[in-house]
């Protein structure tokens, strides 16, 4: 077992750094019918280019690289104690080298512990098994995505969709509604676990389980590969789109799992994942810890550029399309004007040059009664919580996408106001309080496409200083000399609201799907 921790660390940085294949393959599938040109088509070429870009250098696919959890099969009287200091160690590696992000904060004090090792983190499950091998697989699910996971008690009144009951149907409507309540905010198009049965806890291990299944198996109980069957079709009517944006596709992958359950509850558990689906395994020897083979196809066997003619004609027209009347680009240095602001509308994309900040949820509560330690006139506030390394040369940006807006709703109207500033940069959108203050004071929200984190890393160019390294380094203020950074404006200075449109737009879609479709 000389080889174990070596195995596991090459298992984590893949694992982070590579999509699997048969993520990809939803992926491009994804690509194919959504139209290129559009907000959503040009949002996927993004994701298509971070992927590879994240491969290429061996850097996070998301800043976001989650909570590790580990399911590890064992053979009969394997040292699971030793395995466990082993793969505790190889996080800690993982996390010095830039490839997961400090990701394990204190609940009580917000103190970040530096190196992804704490009361409950990693995750490690073992299990036994009668084989002679190893079989370790991973899965990092970020938190964005992990805060839309929802949990239904049968039988329940669902907006939209009226009465679930305890049968399939009412499974049905749970799981409609479960992709409907996650909008864009957990980085759509995503992939749903879904548990049936269970008490709470199981309910939702369960549903996280069907996460390791393959995109592409068939479910061995008729019924549930009918309902991932009819899911897929039509949550993928729902509107909803990449990241929100409106579009064909918002559901890229439906897995139902089910267990028995105590007569007087019927919980339905669903795990939200982002597209940025990292999950994989391997499969070692147990008397050296050598890697036999890989358990998912790996990413290098599917390249995410798609070099055929077809492709590269609309691409052409993509980009053709994307420079006519209806889609206006404009280009501002920071910090920002009132008037620039006010002249920007919802479907404009915006590209940024000079230095930006970035804050998340320490930052926006410490504001709301504490002075900020730089100017913020006109400043631009990028919600992002980056992976950061410190070389020779000073600190180094390598992974830096946006992260979920929605939960600094309570702060930013009233920190857009106190401070002056002009634009806020996140993911999912925001809400009426927010969308007020930016009509009020004059300033706009731009979405970033969550997950693209080597895409946006390649901006920042240099780090000009950071303040609060005592919240940890996501929730330290970074003030970032940036270049060419492009958003889209979803939140105008006119009250005008991208995400408010597709909210009551796919609202009203997901009414269709009222009537009972399986019937006992
Ligand atoms: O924590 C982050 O950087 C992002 C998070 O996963 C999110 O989706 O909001
Ligand atoms: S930012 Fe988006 S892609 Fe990254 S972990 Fe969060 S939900 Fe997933």
């Amino acid at each position: 077992m000389q080889n174990f921790e070596q195995s596991v660390y090459k298992l984590i940085v893949e694992t982070s750094t590579n999509l699997p294949g048969d993520v990809r393959q939803a992926i491009k599938r994804a690509q194919e019918a959504e139209d290129r040109a559009t907000r959503s088509g040009l949002s996927l070429s993004t994701i298509a280019s971070n992927i590879e870009m994240a491969e290429t250098k061996i850097s996070p696919i998301c800043q976001d690289t989650g909570m590790p959890t580990f399911v590890v099969h064992t053979p009969v009287g394997a040292n699971q104690l030793v395995m466990k200091q082993q793969i505790r160690n190889a996080i800690a590696q993982a996390t010095k080298d830039g490839k997961l992000r400090t990701n394990s904060v204190d609940s009580l004090t917000g103190g970040n512990t530096g190196d992804n090792l704490g009361p409950g983190t990693p995750v490690i499950h073992f299990e036994q098994w009668e084989k002679d091998t190893i079989d370790v697989r991973l899965i990092l699910k970020g938190g964005g995505c992990e805060n839309k996971n929802i949990q239904y008690s049968l039988p329940a009144e669902l907006e939209g969709l009226g009465k679930a009951g305890r049968d399939l149907d009412g499974i049905r409507k749970c799981i409609m509604h479960a992709v409907y309540q996650a909008q864009g905010q957990g980085c759509s198009a995503g992939f749903i676990g879904v548990g049936i049965g269970g008490d709470r806890t199981t309910g939702y291990e369960l549903a996280k389980q069907q996460l390791f299944r393959r995109t592409d198996d068939t479910n061995p109980i008729p019924e549930l590969q009918k309902l991932e069957d009819y899911v897929m079709e039509h949550a993928n009517q729902l509107g909803i789109g990449t990241m929100g944006f409106g579009g064909q596709v918002t559901l890229l992958g439906c897995k139902v799992g089910v267990m028995n359950r105590l007569p007087a509850s019927f919980f339905v558990s669903v795990a939200y994942n982002c597209w940025a689906f990292r999950r994989q395994g391997v499969l070692l020897s147990a008397e050296t810890g050598d890697i036999i083979d890989w358990v998912y196809p790996q990413g290098s066997e599917l390249p995410m550029k798609d070099e055929s003619a077809v492709s590269q004609a609309a691409e052409a027209a993509a980009s053709m399309a994307s420079e006519s009347s209806e889609r206006r680009e404009v280009r501002l240095k920071m910090p920002l004007t009132e008037e620039e602001v006010r002249s920007l509308r919802v479907g404009d994309i915006v590209i940024l040059d000079g230095e930006m900040h970035t804050g998340r949820d320490a930052l926006h509560k410490h504001l709301m009664d504490h002075d900020s330690p730089v100017d913020l006139n006109g400043a631009v506030i990028y919600h992002c919580g980056p992976v950061m390394l410190k070389d020779e040369q000073g600190w180094q940006v390598k992974a830096a996408g946006p992260t979920t807006s929605i939960r600094e709703e309570p702060y930013q109207g009233d920190i857009i106001k106190k401070f002056g500033i002009r634009a806020v940069i996140g993911k999912g959108g925001m809400g009426a309080k927010t969308l007020a203050a930016l009509q009020e004071h004059g300033a706009v929200y731009l979405n970033a496409i969550g997950g693209a984190a080597q895409y946006y890393a390649e901006c920042f160019k240099r780090v000009n200083g950071v303040d609060f390294m005592e919240f940890g380094i996501p929730e330290a203020m970074w003030h970032l000399q940036t270049e060419g950074f492009a958003a889209i404006v979803t939140m105008d200075a006119h009250g005008n609201s991208l995400h408010a449109d597709v909210e009551k737009d796919s609202f009203n879609k997901l009414a269709q799907f009222k009537e009972p479709v399986f019937t006992s």
